[in-house]
């Protein structure tokens, strides 16, 4: 049976539960809190993600217990993002206002989180398989919740239970080359030194035979997700990659040429909107092969007419930030979407959703934004210049002014953080041939 354009474009709208249904309940994490009377222990620290006293405290309790196990016990560990913020136990001599420091200024310089953790990992006694190695007789279980593209078990919260092969050298050429190395504080020289590992923290080669490390959660597992929910719906789903990441400028550059590509008219698209699909490949980490398949999928479904496609991606992508507004990277992103979609080059209408899963982007109240090719209309017809908000890096204003705020994704925290998802509806190719 065909159906019309306007039945799948509806669906697109129904599709967005899609995303929506994980992150639904704006009451999770009160739901989460224990009941009274509970065995477990809930210590808090850590707040706006950066390492404190109480965040210490915890580490410390965790060693303890780790430390005293026999090979009788069996030590469950569940990691999540923001585990190394969480889990600080400052190499002696140094002091945890001294590691903070190291870390905070090679945050402020641009290190990428493979950076940052590898130089966490060597001045923790608990990261880089540290807690395994205090566990050591007792089995341990890792269940991990992995918020790093590519799922590298050993930097996810800077890997505790997982055994570092990284080298002093390795720790240094970071430090020189954000140029730190010059003004350390002779504790933290003191801990890179040589031969201090074999003295703290040399781990036994058994410490591996005690341990399983298990990724339950993860940005591909969240993509399959969607993908299946989508089929649901009656969509023809494609998953384009769970590594995005590079400037959010490239990034919707990219869906706006997708979407260009799927929406040409012609049965096979402008092969120069191929060839720039292919170039933004490197910026946005999306290999080759993968662009080459999601490409094949929307001219298949040009030829064939199998109804309305949803592209889904994932991943993290960085915003360059210039101004002091109140945004997140996934409204810039959608935002800029939407200035793609608006453009008079794209005449489908195509759907473009970007969310953080943990139900926050950046400092806001919001997960992320949905936009299509009408915002800019909407924008301008409501005195709200796009391109002043995204200067100011103001997105999250942009779209709580814009239709009282009807553009926001607004599901409340989820408790769980497997990096942002993208989903891009995109309608029968020719809508015309289906009414
Ligand atoms: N005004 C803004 N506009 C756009 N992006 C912003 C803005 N302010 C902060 N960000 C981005 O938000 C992120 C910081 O927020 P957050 O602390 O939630 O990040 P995170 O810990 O990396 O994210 P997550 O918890 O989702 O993994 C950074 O990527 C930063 O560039
Ligand atoms: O805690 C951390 O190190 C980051 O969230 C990456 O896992």
């Amino acid at each position: 049976m065909q159906e019309t354009f306007t039945d799948a474009t509806n669906r697109f709208h129904a599709t967005l539960n899609i995303v929506m249904q994980p992150l639904e309940s704006k009451f999770l994490a009160r739901k989460m809190l224990l009941e009274n009377n509970s065995r477990i222990a809930v210590m808090e620290g850590a707040k706006n993600n950066l390492p404190d006293t109480d965040a210490q405290k915890s580490a410390e309790c965790i060693r303890e217990l780790a430390s005293g196990l026999t090979e009788k016990d069996l030590l469950l560990v569940l990691i999540s993002g923001g585990g190394s913020a969480l889990l600080p136990a400052p190499a002696p001599p140094m002091t945890l206002q001294e590691k903070q420091d190291v870390t905070r200024k090679l945050a402020a310089a641009g290190a990428t989180i493979q950076e940052l953790n590898t130089v966490r990992r060597a001045l923790s006694l608990l990261k880089g398989g540290g807690l395994a190695q205090c566990a050591n007789p007792a089995q341990v279980v890792a269940l991990i919740l992995s918020d790093v593209i590519g799922d590298p078990l050993d930097l996810i919260a800077s890997g505790p239970t997982v055994r570092s092969d990284s080298k002093p050298e390795e720790v240094w050429d970071i430090l020189d080359r954000y140029k730190l190395s010059g003004s350390l504080p002779s504790s933290v020289k003191e801990v890179l030194r040589p031969h201090y590992g074999s003295q703290v923290k040399e781990q036994p080669e058994v410490v591996k035979d005690h341990v399983l490390n298990v990724v339950i959660g993860s940005n591909t597992i969240a993509l399959e997700c969607a993908s299946r929910k989508a089929v649901e719906l009656g969509l023809r789903p494609v998953i384009l990659s769970p590594g995005v990441c590079g400037d959010v400028r490239s990034v919707s550059r990219l869906y706006g040429v997708l979407s260009r590509f799927a929406c040409s008219p012609e049965k096979e698209p402008p092969p120069e909107l191929a060839a720039e699909i292919l170039q933004l490949g490197p910026e946005v980490g999306v290999e080759s092969w993968d662009l080459c398949r999601t490409m094949n999928v929307l001219v298949e479904e040009k030829k064939e007419g199998w109804g309305a496609t949803c592209l889904l991606a994932g991943g993290e992508p960085t915003v360059h930030l210039t101004g002091n507004g109140r945004g997140g990277r996934n409204q810039e992103l959608a935002l800029r979407v939407g200035l793609e979609l608006s453009s008079d080059e794209v005449k489908c209408g195509a759907v473009f959703l970007s969310g953080g899963t943990d139900g926050q982007d950046g400092p806001t109240e919001a997960a992320g934004a949905v936009v299509d090719r009408k915002l800019m209309e909407e924008a301008t017809s409501q005195g709200l210049d796009i391109d002043g908000f995204l200067t100011n890096n103001d997105s999250f204003t942009f779209f709580s002014q814009l239709s009282e705020g009807r553009r926001l994704l607004m599901p409340g925290l989820t408790g769980t953080n497997v990096m942002d998802v993208h989903v891009m509806l995109l309608p029968p190719s020719a809508p015309r041939d289906f009414q």
